[in-house]
């Protein structure tokens, strides 16, 4: 059963990132914000960890790990400190506290704490019982997944489910999503869900040859036979002989190219231009596309049948926008990859960031959330990323939608407004009808504002 997580922590934004990093890698967790309603959550359910604020506005991280120990004296504490607080982590450590963690920190650090802890425990379980769960089957994702983000919503956990359930079986799979929804990483994990996860798995962008090279590039040639075919050269379907074959942007091949291949999945054999002899080739085929195959097909421009023989199973992955629910899980993946990659140390979203994250559709998908947050993170010079360091799209697209506005913070406030005025290209009814508050309304606010138009 996954380990249940308490974290005590006042600042919101800080105890959402932290939520998010735990529960994506499987741990349930509880949040509370206050150390009364921390005291009366302890009292109320069993947790496998409490992670704890040293200084809370209305308790103390200390008293709270005593509570802890008198109520529920196998769940063990974490303590997050500030740097000035070490010594009294440190006595916390010696009242039986299982660790303390400096703030700021990654989360990472605070995993490693965590599983450093299981480790600990499994091993001494082990010594204890006998009989020992099995481990996991071959079938299972490889660490290689586990790199992933799974999501939460419904429509992830859906493609998901598509994915581990096609990945074992033998047969090709049309990956279709908008540019950037990461159809790329989903024929990866299919190949990893399969027993052909220790082969080649070769990725060959179907837009990016050119037709005359083509059927060099997919089978390969002997030398001399053509000008420039200095050596020998293996194709891509040898190269991933017993493994995988992913064609990114199927629908770019030339009709002449769709014969080629087609005649190559049919007969399992291929032949290198200029030999005489065929090769067996046992090649699983994924491929990808962003456009509407379908009608590529009805206006004569894809081939019908290598569309069936491609499209043995279906997947759709959603775009972002369509799975808006899994954008914080996101973002604080991508905002760990940027901070190692740059070496950098910011821990978050500011408010008015977050908001301005939530109301865009983000039309590139992760690629582009990808690229802003590492833009970002190398821009921001403090913990959490400002809004001066957004790139102007995301700030004023023309995507505030109703349902998002909340009005709860002045600075969001200002931003929605900004961003509906620009949406409706300055027109203050229309604005006003976007964020769904009366003309007169959007009037007493552009004064309180002071935004002269
Ligand atoms: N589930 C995921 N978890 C973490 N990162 C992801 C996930 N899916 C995609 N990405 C990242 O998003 C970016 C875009 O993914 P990918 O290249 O697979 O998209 P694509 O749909 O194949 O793009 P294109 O249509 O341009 O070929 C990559 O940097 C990838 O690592």
């Amino acid at each position: 059963m996954a380990q249940q997580i308490h974290i005590v922590e006042d600042d919101v934004a800080f105890g959402k990132m932290l939520t998010s990093f735990l529960e994506r890698r499987g741990f349930n967790v509880t949040v509370s914000l206050s150390g009364e309603k921390a005291r009366k959550t302890i009292s109320e359910s069993n947790f496998d960890l409490l992670i704890t604020d040293l200084k809370l506005p209305d308790d103390s991280g200390l008293d709270l790990l005593e509570f802890s120990q008198k109520t529920s004296p196998k769940t063990k504490v974490i303590l997050m400190t500030g740097y000035a607080e070490v010594d009294t982590a440190v006595k916390a450590i010696k009242k039986g506290a299982l660790d303390y963690i400096s703030k700021p920190f990654r989360p990472e650090e605070l995993l490693m704490i965590i599983e450093a802890d299981s480790q600990n425990t499994e091993s001494s379980e082990e010594h204890i019982s006998e009989t020992v769960e099995p481990k996991q089957p071959a079938s299972q994702p490889t660490s290689e997944n586990s790199k992933f983000v799974i999501g939460i919503s419904e429509a992830s956990k859906k493609f998901n489910e598509y994915l581990k359930l096609v990945g074992p079986t033998d047969m090709c799979v049309l990956i279709q999503g908008e540019s950037g929804t990461g159809k790329e990483v989903a024929a990866k994990a299919i190949h990893n869900y399969s027993s052909r996860k220790d082969k080649n798995f070769v990725a060959v962008d179907c837009g990016a040859i050119p037709k005359e090279i083509a059927a060099s590039e997919f089978f390969g040639h002997v030398k001399g036979s053509f000008t420039g075919a200095v050596n020998d050269k293996k194709g891509h379907f040898e190269a991933a002989d017993g493994g995988t074959l992913f064609l990114d942007e199927v629908g770019n091949l030339s009709y002449e190219n769709q014969i080629q291949l087609l005649r190559a999945l049919q007969e399992r054999r291929i032949k290198p231009v200029g030999s005489n002899t065929e090769i067996d080739v046992d090649v699983r085929i994924l491929s990808a596309t962003n456009e509407d195959l379908l009608k590529a097909v009805s206006e004569g421009k894809f081939r019908e049948d290598l569309y069936h023989r491609l499209n043995e199973f279906s997947i759709h992955i959603p775009s972002l926008h369509e799975r808006k629910e899994d954008l914080f899980l996101f973002i604080e993946y991508f905002l760990n990859e940027a901070n190692k990659s740059l070496g950098k140390e910011v821990i978050g979203l500011s408010k008015e960031v977050e908001e301005a994250f939530k109301n865009y559709a983000w039309p590139g998908n992760l690629r582009e959330l990808k690229n802003v947050i590492k833009r970002s993170v190398l821009l921001t010079n403090s913990h959490l990323i400002p809004l001066e360091v957004i790139p102007r799209e995301v700030l004023f697209s023309a995507n505030t939608k109703k349902e998002t506005v909340d009005f709860s913070k002045e600075s969001n406030e200002k931003q929605l407004i900004l961003n509906a005025l620009k949406e409706a290209d300055f027109n203050k009814t229309k604005a006003a009808k976007l964020l769904n508050i009366t003309r007169k309304t959007l009037y007493n606010k552009l004064e309180h504002y002071q935004i002269e138009l």
